[in-house]
């Protein structure tokens, strides 16, 4: 008769009628549970069950198995206690155990740590990477997808990106990006941007026929261009445009872009603060291959993704899940699944009928180390028909 393993999964949440008994894992993610026989890592960030812990790996035998239990147990335990032995004998030789310290080898001004970000030196993100790590390397990739790459790769270690801007919303590229790619997030930071119009040294604002930058750039400083009559020219990033007009000498246009654009490629600053919205604060994320231990000593924020069947209050039972619990949401975004754009729905009376399927991406203000966090996504478990956590990271609270 053969011996068959199986992985019994159970919720943390004792709420949701899972068995509980033994030791209820304590922080998610980090749960390391002792089973009969293997201690297994729970299923982490990234995975499609995150908060599932895996309680243990039974053998299970058909048939009668008692005696061959007994058996197995002594073997078991006499190797338990011989292994036990040798490792007291060993144990002088082993390495120094690693702590959670060892594991963080950056330093606080992350003077260790490679960025990779779309665009060029003095862009915005390249500002959002300084502000998040003061010394870091940057590193300037052609695309959004290239600075994922670069982590996935080793070539960086971590990615910075754009993802929702005050006055023009979501960047949705980057929504869809985090769902394909599996790295996560491990911090945001909040940017107030400012922009300036650059030129060539001697060139007046009255001499100016166009302006290059990026779109968001050049819509959010609408009043003033409109003003200057010229038109508009789109580019990939703020910096690429003052680049261009730098090393092109254009003198009949001008740069939406940063101060720092301007000095990096020897422009002048012939207006200041120029956005229509005097508060302007794009939020971007850290990424990063593996996620960061949740904690509560600060204030952390969880970013998660999921899909829901039809059928009426489904999404409010699914936003009920955070509200019972007392959490805050910070964002809801809505994003069609493109591989499975319409879901047809069988109507005896109508026939057919056919709706978009979304992904939801939820951010709310709660560790994952919290039980009332873990909770909520037992609960959202329950009735989603995917979840992913995307990550848990402290919370910007500077401006
Ligand atoms: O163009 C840049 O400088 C960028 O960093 C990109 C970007 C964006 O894609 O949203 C970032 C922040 C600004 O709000 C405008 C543009």
């Amino acid at each position: 008769m053969a011996l068959k393993s199986v992985i019994v999964l159970e919720s943390t949440n004792p709420h949701f009628g899972w068995n509980d008994s033994g030791s209820k894992p304590s922080g998610f993610p980090l749960n390391w549970i002792n089973g009969p026989e293997k201690v297994c890592k729970s299923i982490s960030f990234g995975g499609f069950s995150g908060f599932l812990a895996c309680r243990a790996i039974r053998n299970v035998e058909d048939g009668n198995s008692s005696k061959r239990s007994t058996k197995l147990q002594r073997v078991i335990d006499e190797t338990k206690s011989e292994v036990s032995k040798r490792l007291q004998k060993d144990s002088s030789s082993f390495p120094k155990p690693l702590s959670v310290s060892d594991l963080s080898s950056t330093a606080d001004d992350g003077s260790k740590v490679r960025i990779s970000f779309k665009g060029c030196p003095g862009s915005y993100t390249e500002d959002a990477a300084f502000k998040a790590y003061p010394k870091c390397e940057t590193v300037p990739c052609n695309e959004f997808e290239d600075a994922f790459k670069a982590v996935e790769l080793w070539l960086t270690d971590k990615a910075v990106l754009p993802i929702e801007n005050s006055s023009s919303g979501s960047i949705h590229r980057n929504y869809d990006l985090l769902l394909r790619h599996r790295l996560h997030i491990v911090g945001e930071v909040q940017l107030a941007v400012n922009f300036c119009l650059l030129a060539l040294p001697g060139v007046r604002s009255e001499h100016l026929k166009r302006v290059i930058s990026h779109p968001q750039a050049l819509s959010l400083s609408d009043s003033l261009l409109s003003k200057l009559g010229v038109s508009r020219e789109n580019v990939d990033d703020t910096a690429v445009a003052a680049q261009y007009v730098a090393s092109n000498g254009l003198r009949d246009a001008g740069v939406v872009a940063s101060a720092r654009a301007a000095e990096i490629y020897g422009l002048n600053i012939l207006a200041d603060g120029i956005q229509d919205d005097s508060d302007n604060i794009t939020r971007f994320l850290v990424l990063a291959r593996d996620p960061i231990i949740p904690r509560t000593n600060k204030q952390f924020k969880t970013s998660i993704v999921f899909t829901l069947d039809e059928g009426p209050g489904v999404l409010f039972k699914a936003l009920a899940v955070f509200a019972l619990r007392g959490i805050n949401l910070t964002k809801i975004e809505s994003r069609p699944q493109r591989k499975r754009p319409l879901r047809v729905v069988d109507d005896s009376n109508t026939g057919s009928a056919k709706y978009f399927d979304y992904l939801f991406y939820i951010d709310f203000e709660a560790s994952m180390a919290e039980p009332r966090a873990q909770n909520a996504l037992g609960h959202l478990q329950e009735f989603a028909t995917f979840l992913r956590i995307l990550g848990c990271y402290p919370m910007d609270t500077t401006l």
